[in-house]
């Protein structure tokens, strides 16, 4: 009751700084919805009652026009409201929803601890979260609010003309539909718990489905000749997950069929009610036959909704539960140092660390040392922990013991500002934005994404210059497909891009994982020609597994099993033999 309260508060707190009138306008149409049934039932009474007065020559027929024009009116007014709700309120609402939603759910991501999106749990929570709480706040109001203030006033008019003859028809009319919905209240929270543990299978055939749209999968599937396959795998899974549905919804057919038949029953045993009050001849014919029909029509429809939306505000509710725990996960912590340090060394002590939710220790006591400004590459065969080394130099995850320590202090001690000044990265699986070139490297540093000369001068560095004069509108050409006139890239010009976005800003420390996978040689040879002037002042990473290119770095540090587990210039390494100088033979043979 309490999270239903709290999300109505907020709820109206972003309509009404948004737009004031909204609220006001769906309460108005709401209740002069509600009122309109009663008044309905009221009309026709009189209607039938001045039409018998007609045909018995007791009234003139001017007389029956005041009572036609309420129930010409009280019929058709409903469906204009309702019109007036669906294609302003409802609409209207949506979109100030989303903006709201999206927006705070946005800048919650952004804060987040990295960790929770490695994370199945997390992720769990945060999908859930994102795509549900929109709909259920869309749900809770207009929808829900005003249907149930306009059923409770409609509701509430027609039973008082009950009322007017016999009390008891307060018990007999709504004992039914109370019965009915306990039992279906129930029953709606077993039908959300039921699809609750049935979505991992459903994002397994959302991802393949999705999957199977994308160009890239596409590409690869024709030349395979794989589509069938996958297509199959698709219904399969889909065809697996619809049997559950069917199995569920098969055992509680007989179920749901007495539940929703208690209120038919009930308007039967009512409607016979009437007949026998009318039978005593207390009743009039137009008053039995306006209240006989108000039973099936405005009473029935209007207590089924009401109770609906009782039953189904626990699936909403639910929704925001997620929505909840989103908002609780843990978020980025930061230190106090503000300033980036002149001394960029870098040490692992000791350092262990497990993914969350997975057993394996991935980096296991894990220590050394680089200098500021020495340049280091790292080697390793697949799997051993390089990558996820630099994640926890990055701080995206933190050590499950030991420290990391930068210019001396702990990776922890440094301010927001300070950590986002420090790293200048290129991943392994860098980000193709879909903004212009310019911005593309530019928002490596968004403070200077405007100063086009050091834009210009970053993409220079990351040899972006001798392709970008081949496109249309040059720095200002949009990347990727998916705007009017933009343009895809090779993978190798791309991987120049995000080499120049970490170049912006002149961080003092380099990351690169794998900068040179998808390089053309004269590309690649350019860089490590390059390299030393790259990584001029700065203490510099490079994660490579073209083990002859480790010579224009200082220093290897070998990695095995989540460890350093050697280190030293190439040609100790190779006197000293071990892993490096096993990977140098097995590589060497192919290009010498
Ligand atoms: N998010 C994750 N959750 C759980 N385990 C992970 C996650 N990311 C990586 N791992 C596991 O951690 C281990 C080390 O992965 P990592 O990517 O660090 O290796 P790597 O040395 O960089 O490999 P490669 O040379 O292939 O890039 C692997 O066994 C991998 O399966």
């Amino acid at each position: 009751m309490n999270r239903i309260q709290s999300a109505y508060k907020d709820l109206f707190t972003i309509l009404s700084s948004t737009n004031p009138f909204l609220v006001p306008l769906a309460f108005a149409l709401a209740i002069l919805s509600g009122v309109l049934p009663p008044v309905f039932v009221l009309a026709s009474e009189r209607l039938m009652t001045d039409g018998l007065s007609i045909a018995r020559r007791e009234l003139a027929f001017s007389a029956i026009v005041p009572a036609m024009v309420v129930f010409i009116v009280s019929a058709v007014l409903p469906d204009l409201l309702n019109l007036l709700q669906q294609v302003y309120v409802e609409p209207r609402t949506e979109l100030i929803f989303r903006s709201a939603y999206k927006g705070r759910m946005l800048q919650k991501l952004k804060k987040l601890r990295y960790e929770h999106y490695e994370n199945k749990e997390s992720r769990e929570i945060i999908d859930k979260a994102y795509g549900r709480a929109e709909t259920a706040a869309l749900h809770l109001f207009p929808k829900y609010f005003c249907n149930a203030l306009t059923a409770t006033v409609a509701t509430a008019g027609t039973l008082i003309l009950f009322l007017k003859i016999r009390w008891w028809f307060l018990l007999t009319l709504l004992a039914p539909i109370v019965l009915e919905r306990v039992l279906c209240f129930k029953n709606s929270f077993n039908i959300y718990e039921e699809m609750e543990t049935y979505w991992e299978k459903e994002i397994q055939y959302e991802k393949l489905e999705k999957m199977l749209c994308e160009p890239k999968t596409i590409r690869e599937n024709r030349l395979n000749q794989s589509s069938d396959f996958l297509i199959r795998t698709f219904q399969k899974r889909l065809g697996g997950r619809n049997r559950e549905y069917e199995r569920y919804y098969f055992q509680n057919l007989r179920h749901h069929f007495t539940e929703r038949n208690i209120s038919r029953v009930g308007q039967l045993i009512n409607a016979g009610l009437l007949l026998w009050i009318y039978q005593t001849g207390e009743l009039s014919f137009p008053t039995f036959v306006a209240l006989a029909g108000a039973i099936f029509t405005t009473l029935a429809e209007n207590l089924s909704c009401y109770t609906n939306i009782v039953a189904n505000m626990g699936y909403h509710i639910k929704a925001y539960e997620y929505y909840d725990r989103f908002f609780n996960l843990s978020e980025e912590t930061y230190g106090e140092v503000k300033e980036v340090p002149k001394d960029c060394s870098i040490a692992f002590e000791d350092v262990c660390f497990t993914y969350p939710g997975t057993d394996r220790q991935v980096l296991s006591h894990m220590s050394f040392e680089i200098r500021a400004g020495e340049k280091i590459s790292i080697v390793g065969m697949n799997g051993e922990g390089k990558t996820t080394m630099i994640k926890l130099l990055l701080g995206l995850f933190e050590p499950d013991s030991g420290r990391i320590l930068i210019g001396g202090k702990p990776l922890q001690a440094y301010a927001r500002e300070a950590r986002e000044k420090i790293f200048g990265t290129v991943f392994q699986d860098f980000t193709r934005y879909s903004i212009s070139l310019r911005e593309n490297v530019g928002i490596g540093d968004v403070e200077q994404l405007s100063d086009r000369e050091t834009v210009r001068e970053a993409m220079q560095k990351g040899n972006v210059l001798p392709f970008l004069e081949r496109l249309p509108k040059g720095e200002d050409t949009m990347l990727n497909r998916d705007f009017e006139g933009g343009v895809d890239l090779s993978g190798g010009q791309w991987q120049r891009i995000a080499l120049a976005r970490a170049l912006m800003g002149d961080r003092p420390v380099l990351i690169l994982d794998e900068p040179t996978s998808q390089l053309d040689p004269m590309a690649e040879s350019e860089l490590y020609s390059e390299f030393a002037k790259l990584a001029e002042n700065k203490t510099s990473l490079f994660i490579t597994h073209r083990l002859g290119s480790t010579r224009i770095t200082d220093r290897i540090l070998v990695i095995s099993e989540g460890r350093v587990v050697d280190t030293g210039t190439h040609e100790e390494l190779l006197e000293r033999g071990g892993i490096y100088a096993d990977m140098w033979k097995a590589q060497k043979q192919w290009y010498i």
